[in-house]
């Protein structure tokens, strides 16, 4: 039983990187991260090998890119009702994360995979295409798809190693990481005066892994605590990204790896930029029951997210018309 703390575990991947690591090592990152997932559903990772001046680029595009005119934005918006494009402008107020609560203080873009438009794929759920905002390619187009490139590579180093953790073979997510789909959101909270409104409202991740990258030095991001039932502040550390497993990773591994509750509390004068990346995966894979047990309506992991979306962007539509 580990020591129950009031911060989640922070892990050095860099044994798993580093060719003279020995099989020992190597085994206590698989141990680490498997029991960061089975307990709290979160933790932070160093020695990561995502460069930092990498880091700030993809902070200072989001920054550029909020710093627009809103009209410019709206332009962008995402193209229908529930967003199910998956990409462009969600403005602010534009999703409720929290059932029942004020839409989220927020705004984002989702950028993903530039997929051609003679793709069967093209246009297809959460598949485009991107909208990109009239800004020289090389200050943003090009760095953020090398940022999203990068994370798309650590994101499939992390599921190999929570494939390690778990007892149903090292190739279990090997289907489901062909083609995946893996979206970028950069995120803007503006200053907010009102205690009643979060950023984030208090909600569990969509989808299968989320790293998130944070402004250095940024506060407001809150776990909730499975093993006390408090809520963990998780303040930005430079050079640290934020893991966790989304709902169909839980619900595919029967609970085994934990989706947990969090939220963005951003009160104050202070603008907050943060950059989560959402591993979704093969979207036609059927998460039937990892253990083998029987299942008689095994859904796809393009019905779990798009059921999750529709609530999250649906919801939004009901508060509106109130
Ligand atoms: O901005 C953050 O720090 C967290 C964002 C988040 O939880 C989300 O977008 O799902
Ligand atoms: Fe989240």
């Amino acid at each position: 039983m580990a020591l129950i703390q009031n911060s989640i575990p922070v892990i050095d991947l860099s044994p798993w990187t580093c060719r003279n690591s020995t099989v020992l090592e190597r085994g206590h990152v698989v141990a680490a991260i498997r029991d960061a997932c089975t307990e709290y559903g979160f933790f932070q990772l160093i020695g990561h090998g995502i460069p930092l001046e990498d880091q700030q680029k993809a902070l200072e595009c989001a920054k550029m890119f909020f710093d627009l005119p809103i009209g410019e934005k709206l332009e962008l918006s995402m193209k229908n009702a529930m967003g199910e494009c998956g990409r462009g402008y969600e403005r602010f107020g534009g999703q409720v994360l929290e059932e029942g609560k004020l839409p989220d203080a927020k705004e984002g873009i989702y950028i993903g995979d530039e997929i051609p438009s003679s793709s069967p794929l093209a246009g297809k759920f959460l598949q485009g295409p991107n909208m990109w905002p009239n800004l020289p390619s090389s200050q943003f187009q090009t760095p953020i798809m090398q940022y999203r490139a990068k994370m798309l590579q650590l994101a499939e180093t992390i599921l190999t190693i929570l494939a390690l953790g778990l007892p149903y073979g090292a190739d279990v997510f090997n289907d489901f990481m062909q083609s995946p789909v893996a979206n970028l959101k950069l995120l803007h909270y503006p200053p907010n005066e009102s205690k009643d409104r979060l950023g984030a409202g208090a909600h569990t991740d969509f989808g299968c892994l989320t790293l998130l990258l944070q402004q250095p030095h940024s506060t407001g991001l809150q776990v909730l605590s499975p093993l006390t039932g408090t809520w963990i502040p998780v303040p930005s550390v430079p050079d640290h990204y934020v893991v966790n497993i989304g709902d169909l990773l839980d619900r595919w591994t029967g609970g085994r790896y934990r989706s947990t509750v969090h939220r963005v509390v951003n009160v104050g004068r202070e603008d907050r930029y943060s950059i989560p990346f959402f591993y979704h995966g093969n979207l036609a894979t059927e998460m039937r029951p990892l253990d083998g047990s029987e299942c008689a309506d095994a859904v796809t992991v393009e019905d779990h997210i798009r059921g999750k979306f529709r609530k999250s962007y649906e919801m939004d539509e009901k508060v509106a018309s109130k």
